[in-house]
């Protein structure tokens, strides 16, 4: 997939702009606020419809102004394909693939998948399990329509099974058959979520370890472990054995909705033990793993989208990154960077062809 051209009207600081990219290396360059991570956040827009940063949409929207427009020109390896997101600020957002409006926002995820690695992802390591999981949840769901429908339907089960325990506590009543109700679909859509997220998280490892000692020079060794209440129990027992203790929480205690990601390096923990750069190897060693299980399932290679890559990274380990995207072939890449010697230094150890923006 290449984007050979991104035009933006009113978005963000950019009121309007037209880029003509080439299909190997394209970086922006520029001050602090610029607005060159709005310009992945464009990219961005075009693969999923939305942010990355967790912006609403209504906040993109140019100060002052009614709407923004973010049009791509996405060659598919067989034809040119025009996708365009409208946002207007009195009515709902619409995204069109060659004047098309798509139905749901849903039915254009997976046309052109990306992986974008940003400073943002720190909290992958840092925050709760949940933003683990949606992590997880975004990576399966790009390749594999099912796990998203599954998922869907178990979270609707648990806030329903929750708001039934919560309405016992509250009449002081409790009526066991009605609870026993949410057990087989929470069963069977939590099963094959943890299916799904097991079978990735196992398929994904090798490739992590990999690409991390590439980038540290074998320094350290990390490790991803999946953790499930479903690890070596059968969801339904675990539904039984803690019912009583549901009906006291007033919430569904154990299930995929617990699940998380430990990530470890040198047998301790990363969060704890991992320097700046370390968790930023770390997070680009996921990332990368990212991109390769999407091309493996799904023949297309994403576009990786590399916000403020350079920072906190040493000599070495920028070399090595170097190497690596010489070696991988990774398709078409954005970056963005506010040394712009640094970044044509970096731009000239590659061999690929290569643009570069002043933002
Ligand atoms: N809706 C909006 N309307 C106008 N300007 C906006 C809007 N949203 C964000 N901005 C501006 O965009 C700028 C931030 O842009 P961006 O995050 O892309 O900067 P950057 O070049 O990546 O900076 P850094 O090097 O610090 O990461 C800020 O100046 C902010 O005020």
């Amino acid at each position: 997939m290449v984007i050979q051209k991104l035009q933006l009207i009113q978005f963000k600081n950019h009121s309007e702009q037209t880029f003509q990219f080439s299909p190997q290396i394209n970086c922006f360059v520029g001050n602090n606020g610029a607005g060159k991570t709005n310009v992945l956040d464009a990219l961005h827009y075009l693969s999923v419809g939305k942010s990355f940063l967790g912006n609403t949409d209504l906040n993109n929207i140019r100060t002052d102004e009614d709407f923004f427009t973010v049009e791509g020109t996405v060659h598919d390896g067989e034809k040119e394909n025009i996708i365009k997101v409208q946002m207007p600020r009195e009515a709902k957002k619409i995204i069109k693939k060659n004047d098309k409006t798509y139905d749901r926002m849903a039915d254009h995820v997976g046309f052109l998948p990306s992986v974008i690695i940003s400073p943002y992802d720190s909290n992958l390591i840092s925050d709760s399990g949940e933003s683990r999981r949606r992590f997880l949840d975004a990576m399966i769901s790009q390749t594999d329509s099912d796990y998203l429908f599954n998922l869907i339907q178990y979270q609707k089960t648990v806030q329903q099974r929750n708001a039934l325990l919560k309405s016992f506590a509250k009449n002081r009543y409790f009526d066991m058959d009605s609870l026993e109700i949410y057990d087989d679909p929470l069963v069977k859509f939590g099963t094959a979520i943890f299916e799904k997220r097991r079978g990735f998280t196992d398929s994904i490892l090798p490739l992590i370890q990999s690409y991390y000692e590439i980038i540290s020079k074998g320094n350290e060794i990390v490790t991803v472990d999946y953790e499930s209440d479903l690890r070596g129990n059968d969801f339904k027992s675990l539904l039984n054995t803690n019912r009583e203790k549901d009906r006291i929480l007033t919430y569904t205690s154990r299930g995929i909705h617990k699940d998380d990601l430990i990530f470890s390096m040198n047998g301790g923990s990363l969060k704890k033990q991992g320097s700046q750069g370390q968790q930023k190897s770390f997070l680009i060693a996921l990332k990368l793993s990212q991109m390769n299980r999407i091309k493996e399932l799904t023949g297309k290679t994403p576009i990786l989208l590399l916000d403020d890559i350079f920072d906190k990274l040493d000599d070495t380990r920028v070399s090595q990154l170097i190497e690596l995207v010489n070696r991988e072939h990774f398709g078409q890449i954005f970056i963005t960077d506010t040394h712009k010697e640094r970044t044509e230094s970096v731009v000239k150890k590659i061999n690929e062809e290569s643009r570069i923006f002043e933002i």
